[in-house]
């Protein structure tokens, strides 16, 4: 749960393990509930006399604690794009003015709007006309000083020009005419001459509409990013599930999807938002805290230079839940060298204010009556947490990683309701609490307990596909992408698929939505399986199964590990191998050579005959899917810029053959 190399959370977690002598851990040991566990381990002597403040000082590295804007950081980032500009680099100019804009101070308006007029000139540059006509709007809007302004409003006049929204340019020119009575600096000859250059404009674009018939201008272009559908309808009860997919129980599996009819390869099976997802720290200045794409022209917080958005929407989305908490404390987060499982686990909480938790805390202990609501909290603390199973050591451990996280909620204003204006270092020079949140620390941090135990088994990965740029050429099969892991999530209803070595389905991601596909005919009544990581292709059967038990606790039982199913590396490319078929069961594969003439095969194990024309015929029908399942799956890719981790099939080179197919 600690990165055992970096941050401060590993020497305080040792300074505990160390004071805690037999009979405390004795006493540790008999407590029945999260919230007696917390509210005990909180209150030893170790915990409250623990000083953070020497530890932090230590880890310079990363973001700044207490958390500020810096106006000086701010302008020596704004010269540095000045510099790339006179360099004739708006690609750089364009991510310097970006980076500076995070760090001016709120009140700075000013500045901000200059920043925001300066990358206007690169987004035009870059030909990114819509978005430097959004930029122009802002710094007007901040006050942009009234003397320049003549400068972006004929930058975008120039914009909607090439645009072809003719009618709004007319209108900017206009507007740069007035502006340009204001504009004291600028010497008389130049005014002369922008005016005389703004009125041939107007003269050109009145004539111009005049004889197009006076037409009206087409729409601003909208950026909506593309949305993922269920293939047919939604499943009442699990609303995120096809209507083909069923949630199934039994003693040994629990939940567990089934197919409720046939179910062909490409279906859409679920699409889902995360309960709660957080993004890496080092995307945290490239990509959206909150649905996690990829940012070239961020929005920024008014409050921390930290984080990073997309549209002033997410913006507005996290400021309304976790980011008005998480603001001040996200370096803390970040130097502690926690896991990202600890960051979400806080999150969870940190997204729901406390009225929210009081309403629902009587629900939490029985099923939700009707459908299962992925935002809501009262399916998620119905997943699995394995608590029977825990070791007490186990409690332990993660128990004082949540004496860590409860001191953020209390610095961050959680348990006041309201965010705190600056945690400082004086704050931490005790890991105690304050009396009055003692009730808080029980339920709040027995709640991140929770969360830390179910995320263990529930969590989900994830990822974003980076392609290089396909080389074009003839007979190209070859496809360069790269998964690369930017946050972790819980999707409440995926998580209640279970684990096969041979899955029937992939994920992948558009924004934080993930998208879950059938990638092979699943007959009605079959299990749909997930992949919790280890692919029967790639893997040893006892390595598979020695990973799940470690890491999600049961035992594979799967039918590639039942069968024990061959390596890809073991297969040999000069023979195809069938099940044999025999009436006794047997669990023998029958290898058969490519210029086999016969039918009938004999079993070198129980020394039946297998009629391998069958299981010639499926073959055949599950390529012709597979590839027709690629196809889709690589449009997707392309359009959605999704994530997907394409599984080892034996038909691997067909993924890649469509993908090439897709690219050409
Ligand atoms: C993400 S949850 C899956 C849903 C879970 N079965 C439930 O009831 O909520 C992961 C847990 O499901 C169980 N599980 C997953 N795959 C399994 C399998 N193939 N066989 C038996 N149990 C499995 C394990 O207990 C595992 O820790």
């Amino acid at each position: 749960m600690a990165d055992q190399n970096t941050g401060f959370f590993k020497k305080f977690h040792d300074t505990i393990n160390n004071s805690v002598d037999d009979i405390l851990r004795n006493n540790f040991t008999n407590l029945e509930t999260n919230e007696k566990r917390v509210s005990y381990l909180c209150s030893l002597p170790a915990v409250k006399n623990y000083d953070l403040t020497s530890d932090l000082e230590k880890c310079q590295g990363g973001a700044a604690f207490p958390v500020q804007k810096d106006m000086e950081k701010a302008r020596e980032l704004k010269n540095e794009g000045n510099g790339a500009v006179q360099k004739g680099d708006w690609g750089k100019a364009l991510q310097l003015y970006s980076h500076a804009l995070m760090y001016v101070p709120l009140k700075e308006t000013e500045e901000a709007s200059i920043l925001l007029a300066n990358r206007s000139a690169a987004l035009n540059h870059l030909d990114q006309h819509e978005d430097a006509i959004a930029d122009i709007q802002k710094c007007l809007k901040l006050g942009y000083p009234r003397h320049l302004r003549y400068k972006v409003l004929e930058r975008k006049a120039r914009c909607l020009l090439v645009l072809k929204r003719n009618r709004e340019a007319i209108t900017a020119f206009q507007d740069t005419i007035s502006a340009l009575d204001e504009a004291t600096s600028l010497d008389k000859a130049k005014r002369t001459k922008l005016r005389t250059d703004a009125k041939i404009m107007l003269e050109m674009l009145h004539k111009g509409l005049k004889l197009a018939g006076n037409p009206k201008d087409p729409e601003p272009l909208r950026k909506v990013p593309p949305k993922a559908k269920l293939t047919g309808k939604a499943n009442v009860e699990y609303p995120s599930l096809s209507v083909a997919v069923n949630i199934d129980y039994d003693d040994v599996r629990g939940r567990f999807a089934t197919a409720n009819r046939d179910i062909q390869a490409g279906e859409v099976l679920l699409v889902e938002k995360p309960y709660s997802g957080v993004l890496l720290a080092e995307y945290a200045k490239t990509h959206c805290q909150n649905c996690f794409i990829p940012c070239p022209i961020p929005v920024v917080c008014p409050n921390c230079p930290n984080v990073i958005f997309c549209s002033e929407k997410c913006l507005d989305t996290a400021q309304k839940s976790y980011h008005k908490y998480e603001c001040k404390i996200l370096p803390l987060i970040w130097k502690s060298g926690c896991s990202i499982t600890c960051h979400i686990a806080l999150r969870m909480v940190l997204q729901h204010n406390k009225e929210y938790f009081s309403e629902i805390a009587k629900e939490l202990t029985t099923k939700p009556p009707g459908p299962h609501k992925p935002n809501d909290y009262k399916s998620v603390y119905q997943l699995v947490t394995h608590e029977d199973k825990r070791t007490k050591q186990d409690f332990l451990h993660r128990t004082q990683m949540i004496a860590f996280l409860v001191k953020l909620l209390e610095i961050c204003g959680y348990f006041d309701g309201k965010p705190r204006d600056n945690p400082s270092l004086e704050d931490l020079k005790t890991m105690a609490v304050d009396e009055k949140y003692k009730d808080d620390v029980a339920i709040y941090g027995s709640l991140v307990l929770k969360n830390l135990q179910l995320l263990q088994f529930n969590a989900h990965e994830v990822f974003e596909l980076q392609c290089k740029k396909p080389k074009v050429g003839s007979n190209i099969i070859k496809h360069d992408g790269t998964s690369v892991f930017l946050a972790g999530a819980l999707f409440p209803t995926l998580s209640l698929f279970n684990h096969s070595c041979d899955p029937g389905i992939v994920r992948y991601f558009c924004g934080p939505t993930i998208v879950v596909r059938a990638v092979k005919t699943i007959n009605k009544g079959e299990e749909v399986s997930e992949n919790y990581g280890p692919i029967f292709t790639s893997v040893p059967k006892d390595k598979r199964q020695a990973r799940l038990k470690e890491q999600y606790w049961f035992d594979c039982s799967c039918v590639p590990c039942q069968q024990n199913w061959p390596l890809y590396e073991d297969m040999n490319e000069n023979y195809m191998r069938f099940k044999c078929d025999s009436d006794k069961p047997c669990p023998n594969v029958i290898p058969v050579t490519l210029d086999c003439k016969e039918f009938m095969v004999k079993c070198g194990l129980c020394q039946q005959y297998t009629n391998i024309l069958k299981g010639l015929k499926s073959l055949q029908v599950r390529l012709h899917n597979e590839i027709a399942v690629c196809v889709a799956i690589s449009l997707a890719h392309i359009t959605h810029k999704f994530c997907l981790r394409i599984f080892q099939f034996q038909t691997v080179n067909s993924y890649g053959k469509a993908i090439s197919l897709c690219y050409e």
